[in-house]
């Protein structure tokens, strides 16, 4: 039965790369729904999480970090940003606290300045600064557009979280329920699960390795003799020479990266799975459209 007073929307997270927006996300939707790493660009594509209670419904759009484009899978993820303040109710934009603004925000801001939702700006990372350094950087902001309103918040520690949840409830619409009280995410498990495997390989790999890692779940249908799901997955690198890094000495890299996503995957899925990862050879494939489109990060996708 439709609550009278019942309030819903969809709300964009936007922000430069690293700021912490995956993070506020997987802390409001409680489960791990968007990987999160200490390395820039880690979202690549809009991911919504979908926030339900008894008074409303909110459905966060979270975005990839936007910077300057330098293949096509950046223009992806750029394109993949800006779409997403079409048609919200409000957007967060989330910035680092204590820290000033960059040519990136301007851009971010410039688009910003185009939408009529309310715009919020977030202060994240609050636990690692004193309180004091955020005067100077909540003028610098003001100075460059008007914001509906201004919020500190720590998002790995939830300090200030529910009451931006309740300030951004006040500034929605009435509206219905758009999804099922137990839909956390509109996207498919097998995109998760290879997001899954590709925040391990984040977390195992350096340098080129991260960027030049795309992860594609072939089958996750077939279960064992004794029931047991089996997941495939092919992780791509775009040179031969990191195929030997990624499968590592006597194959222990991979074996790591197997073992951690495995864990990653049964809490998501909440049973026992088998796990089969292969490493293939995908020349330059973030300037190869054929490739980004089957790998999930397609340009078509945005424009509708
Ligand atoms: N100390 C502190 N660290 C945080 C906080 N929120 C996020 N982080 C850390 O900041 C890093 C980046 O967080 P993400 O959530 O991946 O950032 P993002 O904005 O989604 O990054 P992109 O995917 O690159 O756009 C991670 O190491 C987080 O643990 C916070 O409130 N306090």
């Amino acid at each position: 039965m439709d609550n009278k007073n019942f309030k819903s929307g969809f709300v964009a997270i936007i922000g430069r790369p690293n700021v912490g927006k995956s993070t506020f996300m997987n802390r409001i939707i409680k489960e791990q729904i968007a990987i999160t790493s200490p390395k820039p660009q880690t979202t690549r594509n809009k991911i919504q999480g979908i926030f339900t209670d008894d008074n409303r419904q909110i459905i966060f759009l979270d975005t990839p970090g936007i910077h300057k484009p330098h293949n096509d899978l950046d223009q992806y993820m750029d394109k993949a940003a800006v779409s997403a303040l079409k048609e919200v109710d409000a957007v967060l934009f989330m910035t680092e606290a204590g820290e000033k603004s960059g040519p990136g925000d301007k851009f971010i801001i410039e688009e910003l300045k185009k939408i009529k939702a309310p715009v919020f700006l977030i202060l994240n990372k609050i636990d690692l600064i004193n309180p004091d350094e955020m005067a100077p950087q909540i003028d610098e902001y003001k100075d460059l557009m008007d914001f509906a309103e201004v919020i500190p918040i720590s998002a790995s520690l939830g300090i200030n979280v529910d009451d931006l949840m309740d300030t951004l409830t006040k500034h929605l619409p009435e509206g219905p329920k758009y999804y099922a009280d137990d839909q956390i995410t509109d996207h498919p498990e097998y995109f998760i699960v290879g997001e899954l495997i590709r925040e391990k390989i984040l977390e195992d790999t350096r340098d080129e390795i991260p960027h030049s890692i795309a992860v594609v779940v072939e089958s996750m249908n077939q279960r064992s003799a004794a029931g047991k799901l089996q997941i495939e997955a092919y992780i791509y690198v775009e040179r031969e020479s990191q195929k030997p890094i990624v499968i590592g000495r006597g194959g222990s890299m991979l074996k790591n990266i197997g073992i951690g996503s495995r864990i990653k995957i049964e809490h998501l899925l909440g049973e026992k799975i088998n796990l089969k990862l292969w490493v293939r050879v995908k020349k330059n494939w973030r300037d190869d459209k054929a490739f980004l489109a089957s790998a999930g990060y397609s340009m078509k996708d945005l424009n509708n």
